[in-house]
C-alpha cells in the first residue's frame, strides 16, 4: 500500500538500475565535518552561477570574510538544517512545497497546478506514442494492453478454475473438467512473461531515442543562442535537461513510457472495478476511489522529496564541479601540488549537504506520515475483502464468483500503490520542463533574429565597423563593463586595444563577435546594427583565437581545420596554416603526423605544450582567413608563445592577413607597437587613440606603461619614440588612418 518509496540519487550520477540516494552525501557527512553557517565559505565557483546563488564573500581558506555573516543562505547544513527541523511549520511546508519554493498554495494555484499537471501528462503520453519507428510505439502499445487486459482475464480464469474445483471436490464432477481453466491460465501467464521480457527492451529503445532527441536539442539550443551570456544564466536548466540518459536520474523517455505505462495501470484499475461491479457496484467505486486517493497521498508525499531535491539544482551542479576539480585530471595538478585536496572535499562535502540535508528533512517527515496510508490500505482491505466475504457467507455468492470477486479486489486494490513510474515521470518532467526554459529563452533572440532576416547580412567585403556609445553590464553586476564605448573599426586595418587587466577588453571583443549584445548602443557593420545580423553568418566571417581557446580531443588537422568547417577536407590549407602558425615541425614530429590526436585521455593520444597548442590555435584562425574569414580576432595570441616566437608572430600574421581586418589584444606592447592604431581603454570607455609614435608622443598611460615595460624587460632602447617614427605604422601607410 504504501507504493515503492525509491530514495532520490544523490547530485552525482548513479546508474538508474541501482539508485544509491545517500551514500555519496552520507559517506561525506562522516568523513568531514558539517560545516555550520559561520565557517561557510559558500562564495560562487564558476561564472555559470546564477545571479541568484549570491553567497557570502569569504577568503580562499575557506574563513568567513567580512560579510559572511549576512542573512544565511536558503538551507545551509548544520544548524540551520536543525532549526527547520524542530519547525513544525516548515516541516508541513517542505512535503507541500512546489519546485518555486511556495507553500500551501491556494485554491486557484492548485487548480492551475492540476491543469498544468494534465496538460504535462498529456504532453508525455503524446511523446510515448510519437516515438519513432511506428512499429516499436505500436508493440509497446499491443504489450500494454495485454498487461491492461491480463488481471481482469486472470480474475475470470482464476473464479473459472475455483468453480471447477469446488465441483470436482463437492459434487465429484470429472477432474478433467479443470484441465480447460487450467489451460487457459498457463497460457496466460506464458503471454504475460512474453510480453513483459520485450516490453522492457521496447522501452528502454524508445526512452533512448526520446532522450537523444532532447539532448540533442538542448546542445542546439545552447550552441545556437545568438547571445553567449544565455548559458550564464540559464546554468541550472542546461544543468537539468542534459542529466538525462541510462547514467542519469533526469530521463524524459523515460517519463513518456513512465506514464504510458500508469496509464495503462490505471486503465487495468478501471476494467477490474467493471468487472466486481457487476457484483458489487458500490462496493467496487469505491474501493477504487480509496485506492486512487491512497495512490495520491503517497505521490504527494514522496513527490514533494523530488521537488525539493530539483530546487537545490544549483547545489547539485556545484557538487558535481567540486567532485570535477578533485577527480578530473586537468584540475588534479594544481589541488596535489597546493595540496587542496581537504579543502575541495570539505568544498563538496557542503554543496552535496547543502542538497541533501532538505532532502533527507522531508524523507524524514515523510516516513513519519506513513500512517495516513496504513490506515487507508486498512480500511480498503477490510471493504474490499469484507463485502464479498460477507455475500459469500450469506450465500449470495458461489465459490468461483468469490474468487473472481477477490482477484478483481486485488488489481484495484494494486493501483494505490506507486509504481517506478511515478518518480521517472517526476524526474523526466524537469528536464522536460527545462528544456521549454531553454525553448523559451532561445525564442526571444530568434524573434530579434527573425524580424531582421533577409535585410542585415554581411556583405561580401570587408566590413567598416562601428561602436556607439556601447554600454555592456553582465548579467546580475552592478557596474557596467563598457561605459559608452565609440571606435571605429576600418576595414582592413590591424586595430590593438590595449588596458589594464579586466577593463573591458575581452568583453568588447565578445560584443564584436556578436557573443554578446550591448545594454545600450549599437554595433554597426557597415551600417547595420550587428544585433539585427544572423548571427551565424557574422561569425563565418571572423576568425578568432580567444585566450582561452579550445583544445578539441581531435587530430591535429582537425583542430586546424576547426577554423572553417565545411572546409575540413582541405589539408593542404592546414598544411599551409600550420606552416604560417610556425608549427609545421610540430605536425612533422607528432607519431602519426597531422593524423594525431591530441589527447593524453585517449591511448593513441598525445598532449602538447602551451604554446604548441597556441600555435595550432593561430594556425586554425589563419585557416578560417584562407576560407574567406575578412576579420582576424586575436585575444591575447602570444601568451604562451617564447620571446622569439612572439617577435616572429606579428610578421607572420600581418603576412598572412594581408586585406583582412585584424583586431588585436595583448598586454606585451611590442607586440602591438607596429599595428596601424591602438585604442586604449580605462574606465568602460576609449581614452587614447592613434598609431605607436603618436601615443608615444602624446605621453598618456599607453606611453608610460610602453616604457615601464620596456625598461622592465630590456628592450631595445632604438625603439623609444625618437628612434620608432621610422616603423611601419599605419600613418605611414595611410595618414587619413592616424586618427578615427
Ligand atoms: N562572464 C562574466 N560574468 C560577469 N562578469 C564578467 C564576466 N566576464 C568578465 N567579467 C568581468 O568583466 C570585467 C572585464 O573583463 P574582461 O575579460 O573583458 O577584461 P580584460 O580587459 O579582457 O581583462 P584581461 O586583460 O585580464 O584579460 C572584469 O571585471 C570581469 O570580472
Amino acid at each position: 500500500m504504501s507504493g515503492h518509496p525509491r530514495p532520490d540519487p544523490p547530485p552525482e550520477h548513479t546508474p538508474r538500475a541501482t539508485p544509491a540516494p545517500d551514500r555519496t552525501a552520507r559517506a561525506d557527512a562522516t568523513d568531514e565535518p558539517v560545516v555550520g553557517p559561520g565557517t561557510c565559505d559558500t562564495a560562487p565557483l564558476t561564472d555559470a552561477a546564477p545571479a541568484t546563488d549570491a553567497a557570502p564573500a569569504t577568503d580562499s581558506a575557506g574563513a568567513s570574510a567580512p560579510g559572511a555573516d549576512r542573512a544565511p543562505r536558503e538551507a545551509e547544513p548544520g544548524d540551520r538544517t536543525a532549526r527547520r527541523f524542530r519547525s513544525p511549520k516548515v516541516r508541513q511546508g517542505v512535503v507541500a512545497a512546489n519546485t518555486d519554493g511556495k507553500t500551501h498554495p491556494g485554491p486557484t494555484r492548485r487548480l492551475a497546478g492540476a491543469a498544468r499537471l494534465a496538460a504535462e501528462r498529456t504532453r508525455l503520453l503524446r511523446m510515448a506514442l510519437g516515438a519513432r519507428p511506428i512499429s516499436l510505439t505500436a508493440a509497446l502499445v499491443a504489450s500494454h494492453t495485454l498487461t491492461m487486459l491480463w488481471p481482469t482475464v486472470n480474475a475470470l480464469a482464476t473464479g473459472w478454475l475455483a468453480a471447477e474445483a469446488a465441483a470436482v471436490l463437492g459434487h465429484g464432477a470429472s477432474l478433467a473438467s479443470v484441465g480447460w481453466p487450467l489451460a487457459v491460465l498457463g497460457a496466460l501467464l506464458l503471454a504475460d512473461e512474453v510480453s513483459v521480457a520485450f516490453r522492457d527492451s521496447i522501452q528502454r529503445l524508445v526512452a533512448g531515442r526520446l532522450d537523444g532527441e532532447t539532448l540533442r536539442e538542448t546542445r542546439r539550443l545552447v550552441l545556437r543562442a545568438a547571445d553567449a551570456t544565455l548559458p550564464l544564466t540559464e546554468a541550472d536548466d542546461i544543468s537539468r535537461a542534459s542529466d538525462i540518459g541510462p547514467t542519469a536520474r533526469r530521463s524524459p523517455g523515460a517519463a513518456a513510457v513512465g506514464q504510458l505505462t500508469l496509464t495503462f495501470r490505471l486503465l487495468s484499475a478501471v476494467v477490474a472495478t467493471a468487472l466486481l461491479a457487476r457484483f458489487f457496484p458500490v462496493t467496487a467505486v469505491l474501493l477504487l476511489a480509496a485506492s486512487l486517493t491512497a495512490r495520491a497521498v503517497v505521490r504527494r508525499q514522496w513527490m514533494g522529496l523530488a521537488a525539493v531535491s530539483n530546487a537545490r539544482e544549483a547545489e547539485a551542479r556545484r557538487t558535481r564541479y567540486w567532485s570535477e576539480i578533485s577527480a578530473g585530471r586537468a584540475a588534479g595538478k594544481e589541488v596535489r601540488l597546493f595540496a587542496l585536496g581537504g579543502f575541495v572535499v570539505r568544498r563538496r562535502t557542503r554543496e552535496a549537504l547543502a542538497w541533501a540535508s532538505d532532502v533527507w528533512l522531508t524523507r524524514r517527515t515523510v516516513l513519519s506520515r506513513q500512517w495516513i496510508t496504513i490506515l487507508l490500505a486498512l480500511s480498503s482491505a477490510a471493504l474490499g475483502m469484507g463485502v464479498p466475504g460477507l455475500a459469500a457467507l450469506h450465500g449470495e455468492l458461489s465459490t468461483g464468483e468469490l474468487v473472481t470477486c477477490l482477484v478483481a479486489v486485488t488489481v484495484v486494490f494494486r493501483i494505490s500503490s506507486m509504481g517506478m513510474e511515478a518518480y521517472d515521470i517526476t524526474h523526466g518532467l524537469e528536464a522536460v520542463r527545462a528544456l521549454d526554459a531553454l525553448r523559451a529563452a532561445a525564442a526571444v533572440g530568434d524573434t530579434a533574429q527573425s524580424a531582421a532576416e533577409g535585410k542585415a547580412r554581411p556583405g561580401p567585403a570587408p566590413a567598416d565597423i562601428r561602436f556607439e556609445g556601447v554600454r555592456f553590464r553582465y548579467p546580475g553586476a552592478r557596474q557596467p563593463v563598457l561605459d559608452g564605448i565609440d571606435l571605429r573599426i576600418r576595414a582592413g586595418e590591424t586595430l590593438a586595444i590595449v588596458g589594464d587587466s579586466g577593463a573591458g577588453k575581452t568583453t568588447l571583443i565578445k560584443l564584436l563577435t556578436g557573443l554578446y549584445t550591448p545594454t545600450s548602443g549599437r554595433v554597426t557593420v557597415d551600417g547595420a546594427d550587428l544585433a539585427g545580423f544572423d548571427a551565424e553568418a557574422w561569425r563565418r566571417r571572423i576568425g578568432v583565437v580567444f585566450q582561452e581557446f579550445n583544445r578539441y580531443p581531435l587530430s591535429l588537422a582537425d583542430n586546424v581545420a576547426l577554423g572553417a568547417p565545411e572546409h575540413r577536407q582541405d589539408l593542404d590549407g592546414v598544411d599551409r596554416a600550420l606552416r604560417r602558425a610556425d608549427a609545421a615541425d610540430l605536425a612533422d614530429s607528432l607519431p602519426a603526423g597531422r593524423a594525431t590526436r591530441l589527447s593524453s585521455e585517449f591511448r593513441d593520444g598525445v598532449d602538447l605544450s602551451g604554446g604548441q597548442w597556441q600555435r595550432l590555435a593561430i594556425a586554425r584562425a589563419l585557416f578560417a582567413i584562407d576560407h574567406g574569414r575578412d576579420l582576424l580576432v586575436l585575444d591575447e595570441p602570444t601568451a604562451h608563445l617564447d620571446v622569439t616566437s612572439e617577435a616572429e608572430f606579428h610578421d607572420r600574421i600581418t603576412a598572412a592577413a594581408r586585406g583582412t581586418t585584424v583586431v588585436l589584444i595583448s598586454h606585451r606592447l611590442s607586440t602591438i607597437r607596429r599595428a596601424d592604431r591602438i585604442v586604449r581603454i580605462a574606465d568602460g570607455r576609449v581614452v587614447e587613440e592613434g598609431g605607436h609614435d603618436a601615443l608615444m608622443a602624446a605621453d598618456g598611460g599607453y606611453a608610460r606603461l610602453f616604457r615601464l615595460q620596456a625598461a622592465r624587460f630590456g628592450a631595445d632602447r632604438a625603439t623609444l619614440p625618437a628612434q620608432g617614427r621610422g616603423a611601419t605604422t599605419g600613418q605611414d601607410r595611410d595618414p587619413a588612418r592616424s586618427t578615427p
